[in-house]
């Protein structure tokens, strides 16, 4: 195998967050602040963590952060109207609505109700569509995160076999329609796939975006192989057995510090696109 790479999210992180930083003083010459609203439901600590991540990022950038934290026991109808209100919020430029929201909140409906100039996130159906057919401005921010990584080091997708791990709809499915439109042949892979070990064996790029820790083993990764973990379990564990696999790959993202630094700042070049849009 030629040269190992073991791709550093911190420093695409980094360099997305440095492009920015001209772009908001240019907004903020104009009297323009760039604005996010981030909604968190409930008492998950891991999404207070990342809401937290999120509004941190932004206030080091400049990007005025609106933080709701809403009542475990919130109805869909008040998180609906709490959203509806920030889309008729002239000073917000962004809505998140963190997942996931609690069992009884219809989280479809909830993230639908985000206007589409305003969903940073990629979490409409309306932005899946438009990712999917190639022409959204805001796609799903860790499957933004995948390709901003594959662009940075120059990967090869055209023609290659892309397995996905996962059919979420801000995860999997993103991601494998931005891989189909960037000409990889790509498999979508599932709970109820027959024979993952062996159709992962068969993949140049490995997406594992399961939600189950160290679930993608070294035994299953074709040697040279490309891998993106996804990953955000509990412990900062990522879904691929790292240990085991980055003795097979060409090139693979650690857990931490690959795909979920680069989310963040795909939310944040969302944000501050959102905000050119409308000044
Ligand atoms: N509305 C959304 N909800 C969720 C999303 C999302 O994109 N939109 N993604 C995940 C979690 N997530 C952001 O919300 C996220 C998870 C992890 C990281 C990250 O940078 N992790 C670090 C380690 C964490 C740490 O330092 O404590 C790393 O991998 O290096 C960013 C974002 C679920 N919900």
């Amino acid at each position: 195998m030629e040269k190992q790479i073991i791709l550093d999210g911190k420093h695409v992180a980094k360099e997305v967050k440095d492009s920015l930083k001209h772009r908001v003083e240019a907004l903020k010459e104009q009297d323009i602040t760039p604005c996010l609203a981030t909604i968190l439901v409930g008492n998950d600590p891991s999404s207070e963590t990342y809401v937290k991540m999120k509004g941190n990022a932004c206030g080091r950038l400049g990007i005025r952060s609106m933080q709701i934290h809403l009542p475990e026991e919130t109805t869909t109808d008040q998180l609906l109207d709490q959203i509806i209100a920030l889309n008729e919020d002239e000073s917000v430029h962004g809505i998140l609505l963190q997942h996931p929201v609690p069992r009884h909140i219809d989280e479809r409906l909830a993230f639908d109700t985000i206007s589409i100039e305003k969903d940073v996130d990629g979490v409409t159906t309306e932005g899946f569509g438009q990712t999917a057919f190639h022409f959204g401005r805001f796609p799903s921010c860790t499957p933004a995160a995948i390709m901003e990584i594959i662009n940075f080091y120059n990967l090869e997708v055209e023609g290659k076999h892309a397995v996905v791990i996962g059919r979420s709809p801000i995860l999997g499915k993103p991601v494998s329609m931005m891989l189909l439109n960037r000409n990889a042949t790509v498999t979508v892979c599932h709970s109820k796939t027959e024979n993952l070990p062996q159709i992962v064996q068969q993949a140049d790029v490995i997406v594992a975006a399961v939600g189950m820790p160290k679930f993608v083993k070294g035994d299953w990764v074709k040697e040279g192989a490309v891998i993106l973990d996804a990953g955000y379990n509990k412990g900062n564990i990522g879904d691929v057995d790292y240990d085991s696999c980055v003795t097979k790959a060409s090139a693979i993202t650690p857990v931490p510090g690959g795909v979920g630094p680069v989310t963040i700042s795909m939310l944040l070049k969302h944000t501050v696109l959102s905000a050119e849009m409308k000044s």
